[in-house]
């Protein structure tokens, strides 16, 4: 390869967001929401990876999602070094298995200490959601390392095909800024 392409697309030209979370969190109808700008449940499984290209104004990234399944997380990890800002996924109303969220954020963050982190504690419509701040606690954000950007944001989906709630919209242009600042 000659040497003046590789000056023009360096390495750190990271576009992507990595989306994880363990399966039934909403990642996937957090990203239909995105791109099709409504309330948009998927009621599908992510059997592998689903990945979309959202253009805004003239920033453009792609969000890669890596089904939250068993036999998939072991695969997560091989995603980050792609990644310029990690999007974790949590049911807040999957009490009981927050335990192991929490285990899996904690051992995926160990491969990168700064990579921006992004929580989102989904389906906060429902009346058994956890607060925000329950999450904060259950998934033990505050031992995460001082030097990483991180957002707890309360999300849901909507269910009849009404408009984006804000905090999607939030976490959208937050996360186009973030790729403005590591460009
Ligand atoms: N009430 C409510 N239900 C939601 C919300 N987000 C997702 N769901 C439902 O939760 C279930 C799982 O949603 P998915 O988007 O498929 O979850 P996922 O994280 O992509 O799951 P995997 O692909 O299996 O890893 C579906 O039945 C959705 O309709 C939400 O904010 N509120
Ligand atoms: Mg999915």
């Amino acid at each position: 390869m000659d040497k003046s392409s590789k000056k023009r697309e360096p390495q750190t030209r990271k576009r992507q967001v990595l989306v994880l979370g363990l399966d039934g969190s909403g990642k996937t109808s957090i990203l239909n929401s995105i791109v099709t700008n409504r309330g948009n449940h998927s009621t599908v499984p992510t059997e592998g990876i689903h990945a979309v290209c959202i253009t805004n104004g003239k920033s453009k990234m792609e969000f890669l999602e890596v089904g939250g399944s068993e036999q998939l997380r072991p695969f997560w990890e091989r995603y980050l070094d792609r990644a310029f800002a990690l999007v974790y996924i949590v049911d807040s109303t999957d009490h009981g298995r927050l335990p192991l969220a929490k285990k899996h954020l904690h051992q995926l963050i160990q491969h990168d200490s700064s990579l921006p982190l992004v929580v989102l504690a989904n389906k906060q419509d429902l009346e058994n959601a956890y607060h925000i701040t329950d999450i904060h606690d259950a998934l033990a954000l505050s031992e995460i390392c001082e030097e990483r950007k991180l957002f707890l944001i309360g999300t849901h989906v909507a269910t009849d095909g009404s408009e984006l709630p804000s905090s999607i919209e939030d976490t959208q242009e937050f996360l186009a800024q973030l790729l403005l600042e590591t460009h």
